[in-house]
């Protein structure tokens, strides 16, 4: 195996030292359960046909169905997607949420595709994999470049399909059709409850710290708004076309408006002059990633810290809300240096948890308030946060480490309790 999955299993084979789940389980966590790759025909505004490639993956459904994001993205390929299906099923254990993990994609730019166009990808796309989901088999949710809309249209096409309105098949949906409140910023608010515990463990005083985040998307923009608003010093942020910077701090409320009408936020000092963001430079992502600052947020892609940059770190702590912004060689260089790396898989749960508030109001028809969904997401997020912290300090380990060790916990001991089911091996069930 090689690849972004190899890459990402390096951490299951290290924390698998810490725990005593069985010889079986930990083979079964090494391979993705099932991996299913479509064509998915197109007709184009001008009239001609275009084929896109998509994915789902189901990795792991020990605890429950299958649940996790759908992306489209350029460089969405099946290695990326079993990847990203790996990180949710230990993201779903580390939660105690009653799911398996899996993942979806689309190879494309979707920037380039018109709303009707995009309309029909994603309609072509659920009936390209609409007999390997649903609510209780596998169910989807918004990731990098899909939206509220986007969903609304792959539960419509469920539900046509099913010829029964279907709302559990997706998360992550308009309000209208079912979504959750609080599923929007779910991420970002997630990560920042986070963030808040941490912290004060290394007695960090909000005004006293700056930060860099890179990605101002569904889950970047909102942690780098609520840290603002606490206190943080958010002296950078960047989008796929670049950075600002400023070491006085950004005013992050209003490059978020800035990007929601100009859909970019560097045009900002070049152009705009009636925009009153302050005084910044412009800076590249690659700048942003070695600013000094206390705290570094990646939350755009996966591969952003490599065993090349990341000697060039200065960033005391890193809080990862990407999946996989740092990979496994660039994790025992910045070990060495003495930065503190908080996973993944642990501080963008925030999404995954209200996913799974939005199932649960959608079988149980009772739905709750923003307050109540934020109040329960923060409660949940905090208590393994805590757990996470325990785990690192009694066994000596990273907290990437430590998570892991508390995820394959759960998912050993749900193994184990299927049984071997030897019958598939032996060949005939009785
Ligand atoms: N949305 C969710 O609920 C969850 C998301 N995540 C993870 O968080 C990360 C971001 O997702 P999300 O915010 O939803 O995605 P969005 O599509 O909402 O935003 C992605 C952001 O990343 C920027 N970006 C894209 N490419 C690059 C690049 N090469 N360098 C720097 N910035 C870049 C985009 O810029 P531009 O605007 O210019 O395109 C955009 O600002 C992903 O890793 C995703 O898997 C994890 C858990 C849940
Ligand atoms: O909300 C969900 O179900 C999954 C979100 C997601 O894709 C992720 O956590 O990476």
């Amino acid at each position: 195996m090689n690849g972004l999955l190899a890459d990402a299993s390096t951490r299951l084979e290290k924390a698998l030292k810490y725990t005593s789940i069985s010889e079986d389980a930990s083979e079964r966590l090494k391979h993705p359960k099932s991996s299913l790759s479509v064509s998915i025909p197109v007709r184009m505004d001008d009239g001609s046909l275009r084929i896109f490639q998509g994915y789902r993956v189901r990795y792991d459904d020990t605890r429950g169905p299958g649940k996790g994001g759908v992306r489209y993205h350029p460089n969405v390929s099946m290695d990326e997607v079993q990847s990203l299906a790996f990180w949710m099923t230990f993201k779903c254990a580390l939660l105690n949420l009653p799911f398996g993990g899996a993942k979806g994609g689309i190879t494309l730019n979707p920037k380039e595709l018109s709303k009707q166009e995009l309309e029909r990808l994603s309609r072509g796309y659920i009936e390209a994999i609409a007999d390997f989901i649903g609510p209780d088999i596998d169910i989807l949710a918004p990731d990098v470049y899909t939206n509220q809309m986007i969903m609304g249209w792959m539960m419509d096409q469920y539900s046509i399909i099913q010829r029964k309105i279907s709302p559990g098949v997706v998360t992550g949906k308009p309000l209208t059709m079912g979504g959750s409140q609080g599923r929007d910023t779910a991420t970002g608010t997630g990560a920042y409850y986070v963030i808040q515990t941490i912290l004060p463990k290394f007695e960090l005083i909000p005004e006293k710290t700056t930060v860099a985040v890179q990605g101002f998307g569904k889950a970047g923009s909102v942690v780098a708004e609520l840290l603002a608003k606490s206190g943080y010093k958010v002296v950078a942020v960047s989008d796929s076309k670049g950075g600002i910077y400023t070491e006085n701090g950004l005013d992050i409320l209003s490059i978020r408006n800035y990007k929601k009408e100009h859909r970019g936020i560097t045009a900002i000092y070049c152009e705009d002059t009636v925009c009153d963001i302050g005084e910044h430079e412009n800076i590249t992502n690659e700048q942003l990633l070695e600013l000094d600052v206390d705290v570094l947020i990646p939350a755009a892609l996966e591969n952003q810290i490599t065993a090349e940059n990341s000697n060039n770190i200065k960033a005391k702590f890193i809080f990862e809300v990407a999946n996989g912004p740092i990979t496994s060689a660039a994790d025992s260089i910045l070990d060495k240096k003495g930065i503190y790396v908080f996973p993944d898989i642990l501080i963008n749960a925030g999404g995954v948890t209200v996913s799974y508030f939005e199932w649960v109001q959608n079988r149980s028809g009772l739905y709750w308030t923003r307050t109540e969904v934020n109040e329960r997401m923060k409660d949940k997020m905090m208590t393994e946060a805590e757990q996470v912290w325990a785990i690192a300090q009694k066994d000596g380990v990273s907290m990437r480490t430590a998570a892991y060790i508390h995820a394959l916990n759960r998912l050993g001991d749900a193994l184990d309790a299927k049984g071997t089911r030897d019958y598939y091996v032996n060949g005939s069930p009785h």
